[in-house]
Parts: C-alpha cells; structure tokens; sequence
C-alpha cells in the first residue's frame, strides 16, 4: 500500500528532492496569488505540479485551466486565451470567451510559455501588471483575477539574452520558480513508479503484471530516463499487456533498457559509488531555506526509502533486505515496526519476483 508520504496530490515520489518540492508547492498554494514559473524536463510532471498548486489554493473552488501554448497555432492562441468580440474578424459571428476569463478566480496554468510569440507576451503581460485583458476585436479592457502558472522545459533566461523572451515577463512570472528534478536525478523514486503505475495498469486485468527480477530492477534503476516519468509510465503500460500474468525479467526488457544491466563484477565498484553519491544527497543545497531544515524528518525519510527500497527488492523478505542493508534483522524488524512500514511496504511481494 502506498503511504502518505510516498506522494502529494498524486505526483509520486519520496526522494528528498520530492519531498522539498511538495513542500514549496504547499507554501505557494497557500499564498494564492504569486505568479509561478515550473521549470522541469519534458514528463516531469510539470502539469500536475501546477494542478497540485491549484487545488491546494484557496482558488480550489475556481477552474484550472490548462492552455498549452506550443500545441495551438500562433494565430489561434491569441482568440483563445482572450476570447473574441462579435464581429472582430470574419466568421466571429458571435463574442467567444477566452479561456483567461474562464480561468477567473481560479489559475490558468501556461504550459511551454516559451513558444509564445512577443505580442502575446505583451498582453499577457498585461494581465499580470493590471489585471485586465482586451480581447480580439475589443475596445473595452476587462478587468479579471487569475492567478498565473506559467511551465517550461527551456532555458527563459536564455531566450531573454537571445531576445526571443521578453524580460519583464520573465520577471513577472519567476516571481516564484519550481524546479522539477528529472527522474535520473532522484533515482530513489523510480521502483515507487514502478510500484504506483503497475497498481493503475493492473486495475482491472486478468492476468496483471506481477512484478520484475532483481536483474530488471538493477537495469531499469541505472536507465537515465530522457522521458522521464512519462516514459516510464509508457514502458509499464506496455509491460503490463506484454507480460501480463509474469514477472518481467532482464530479457523481456525493450534492448535500450536492457543495455544499463549491471554487469557482473561491478557490485563492489557500484557500492563504492553509493557511498560517494550518499554526501551530495544527503547535503544537496536545495533542503536549506531560511528556516534550516528538519534534521530528525530527513533522517527518518531516508532510513525509510532505504528500507522500502531494500523489502522491494527481495519481495518483502526481511531477513534478505537486512542483509543488503548491512543490519542485524532484528535491528531492521524494529525499525520497521518504530516507522509503523509493517503494512505499508514500498511494494507488495508481487512486484518484486
Ligand atoms: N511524480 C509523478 N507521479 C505520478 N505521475 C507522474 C509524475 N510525474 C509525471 N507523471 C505522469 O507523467 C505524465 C507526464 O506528466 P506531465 O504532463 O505533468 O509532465 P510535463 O512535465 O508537463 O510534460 P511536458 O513538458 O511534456 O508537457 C503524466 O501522465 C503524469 O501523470
């Protein structure tokens, strides 16, 4: 069963760099008005960061509407995200709503804000300084609240120097930046993924998938995920009709995810990595903000996705997951039970064959 803590607002992850995101999104929710600008590798999840920001906002009662600029044509984008007046051009037959008025009261969430042309930046700019919109074909500016949150996976900074971004609406919007790790950088989430997505795909089958071999696992962990967690979401969908009823195991992998196997012999060398990269986890400058950070909360959050990591990876059994970890089983026994992870084990027997 997966825990409360193993996610928020159903972006999954317990990574400590989850857990610091999840934290600013409850900061900025709260606030209700800043601008805010998600900055994120495409299948990060940037959309449903913004939801997450939403529904946790005192404008949860109020529409999210997702516009996604670089998938509307340049022409259209501006009609739609303003509306239209009768008349305004031929065949406005009629005045049409603008999907920023039907945002009002609530957050228009601007999805790849760096393909928008430099005339519409202009009046959104508007929007933002003054609250008010014109829209195509109109005189009169109308006057509305939304809150603004705007994603990207490019560098706006960037396209500010190279003048393809306008800098005050970079201001503007960056009021408060989230940025989204991708998946290679927080490996530690990937077999929770796993876990989340074989629960969805198997709802309802037959013969649901049960579950990957260590060898899988160990490959599917070094991967690097370009997609990010898209693609994984993807590979699992596929897994799940592919192998339905079966573990999956290294050779049932799609080759490009079969090639980051760990090849024998470099265990020990692999160790020595691990406790290399524990420092720069455990250190990471992003968990410090003004108020210093809660020493005894990211302790307990690591022993925890240790622990989950290590029952998922022998199929729950204790006495093997203590020996991975190096722990008398006793001591892991306690521990298991002082955090209250008897029933809530990173991942049920089924899914690590
Ligand atoms: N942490 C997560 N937990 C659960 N599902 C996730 C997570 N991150 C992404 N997803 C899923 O991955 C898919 C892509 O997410 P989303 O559309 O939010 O990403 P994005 O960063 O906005 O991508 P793009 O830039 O390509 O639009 C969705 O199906 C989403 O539900």
């Amino acid at each position: 069963m997966l825990r409360k803590s193993d996610g928020f607002e159903g972006i999954i992850g317990n990574s400590l760099r989850m857990q610091k995101l999840f934290s600013i999104i409850e900061r900025v929710a709260d606030d209700g008005e800043s601008t805010v600008l998600i900055h994120g590798e495409s299948g990060t999840g940037k959309e449903l960061v913004a939801r997450a920001v939403h529904s946790r906002s005192p404008r949860r009662e109020k529409n999210f509407v997702p516009v996604n600029c670089a998938a509307i044509p340049d022409d259209l984008l501006e009609s739609e995200l303003f509306g239209y007046v009768k008349g305004a051009f031929t065949g406005a037959t009629q005045n049409k709503m603008g999907r920023i008025q039907y945002a009002a009261g609530g957050t228009l969430f601007l999805d790849e804000i760096g393909d928008m042309k430099p005339s519409l930046q202009a009046k959104l700019l508007r929007v933002i300084q003054e609250k008010e919109y014109e829209p195509v074909g109109g005189v009169k500016p109308v006057p509305v609240n939304v809150r603004i949150v705007a994603a990207t996976h490019r560098n706006l900074e960037q396209l500010v120097a190279e003048g393809k971004f306008r800098e005050d609406l970079y201001y503007r919007l960056s009021v408060i930046p989230i940025n989204i790790p991708p998946l290679r950088e927080r490996k530690d989430d990937i077999i929770l993924l796993l876990d989340s997505f074989i629960r969805v795909f198997n709802r309802g089958k037959r013969y649901g998938l049960k579950g990957f071999t260590e060898r899988a696992l160990n490959a599917l962990v070094n991967y690097p995920w370009p997609g990010n967690v898209r693609e994984l979401e993807n590979l699992v969908q596929r897994l799940v009709v592919l192998h339905g009823g079966e573990s999956v195991d290294l050779e049932d992998l799609p080759a490009k995810y079969a090639a980051h196997a760990v090849q024998p012999g470099t265990a020990d060398r692999r160790k020595e990595e691990q406790l290399d990269n524990l420092a720069p986890i455990a250190l990471h400058e992003a968990l410090w903000n003004g108020d210093g950070i809660n020493f005894n909360d990211l302790v307990d959050g690591l022993e925890r996705q240790l622990i989950s990591q290590a029952l998922a990876r022998t199929g729950g059994n204790k006495k093997e997951a203590a020996r991975l970890l190096n722990l008398k089983r006793t001591t892991l026994i306690e521990k298991i039970k002082k955090k209250e992870l008897e029933t809530g084990i990173g991942l049920p027997q089924a899914s690590c064959a």
